[in-house]
């Protein structure tokens, strides 16, 4: 398995053109992440944003371009094999297995893709799951729990998987507004080590305190990327600066 240093390149679009239908969603990215990098996206609603990430472990197709993530190109049957097995996502309605119970659901990769025996799957994935403050309810069924408590247990799931990425697309948006505040703390914390993630998300207050880079998307394109505190407090462009005070005004 190939590693990468910190700061190394480990997602690569070039070129990147999406359409959905007849419709042109994404019109030419080229966007590097690098080893341990957090970068939030953000942008207008309908701005491509959620299409842009789903590029990134293709559950988009480009139409035409280049992406590859962790060196493997995605076009490929072995690049795509390989990229699912080394990164994951968090979506907004959670995606748990309703079937499964809590720790059936985080036992998963450790046991079938890690390959852990079941004591040891077991094991870590209640590690996992006290770390979200979530080992009391591994015996409940995902449909007995909140949003709150259903996104700790999908953050958790993804986590147990040591993923090298892990790419979050509006990770809060489904949960009450006092829930907010502690997914995006447990995100925030069990991220913090190095993991390299790609967050799709319309919480400003996020995203200047948990990503090293924001990426501002419009219409298809980026517009605008740098460090949070220079791209919140001075926008170079005016459509980020009237994004950022709209944003404010809601
Ligand atoms: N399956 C689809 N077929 C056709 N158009 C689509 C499809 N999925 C998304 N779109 C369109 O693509 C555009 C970008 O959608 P996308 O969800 O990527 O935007 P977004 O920036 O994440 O939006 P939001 O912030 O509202 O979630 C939108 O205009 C949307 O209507």
């Amino acid at each position: 398995m190939r590693q990468f240093a910190p700061g190394m390149p480990v997602i690569e679009m070039s070129g990147v053109h999406l359409a959905l239908g007849a419709a042109e969603i994404l019109r030419g990215i080229d966007l590097v992440v690098g080893c341990g990098e957090r970068v939030a996206i953000i942008g207008p609603s309908g701005s491509g944003k959620s299409s842009l990430i789903r590029c990134m472990n293709a559950l988009a197709r480009p139409r035409a371009g280049r992406v590859t993530v962790l060196g493997e190109d995605l076009a490929t049957p072995a690049g795509l094999k390989e990229c699912r097995r080394r990164t994951d996502m968090i979506f907004q309605s959670f995606n748990l297995y309703s079937q499964m119970t809590v720790l059936e659901n985080v036992m998963l990769a450790p046991r079938h893709l890690l390959g852990l025996p079941a004591a040891a799957a077991r094991a870590r994935a209640l590690e996992h799951l006290a770390a979200m403050e979530m080992d009391g309810f591994a015996a409940r069924y995902p449909f007995e729990l909140s949003g709150g408590q259903q996104q700790r247990v999908a953050l958790a799931r993804a986590l147990a998987k040591a993923p090298d990425i892990l790419l979050l697309d509006e990770p809060t948006s489904a949960l009450d507004p006092e829930l907010v505040r502690s997914v995006m703390a447990a995100i925030v914390t069990a991220t913090a080590r190095g993991i390299t993630t790609v967050t799709v998300t319309h919480e400003i207050g996020f995203a200047r305190e948990h990503a090293h880079r924001l990426v501002f998307l419009c219409e298809g394109r980026v517009v605008e990327q740098g460090p949070p505190e220079d791209m919140l407090a001075r926008p170079k462009s005016p459509r980020l600066a009237g994004f950022l005070k709209a944003s404010a005004r809601a």
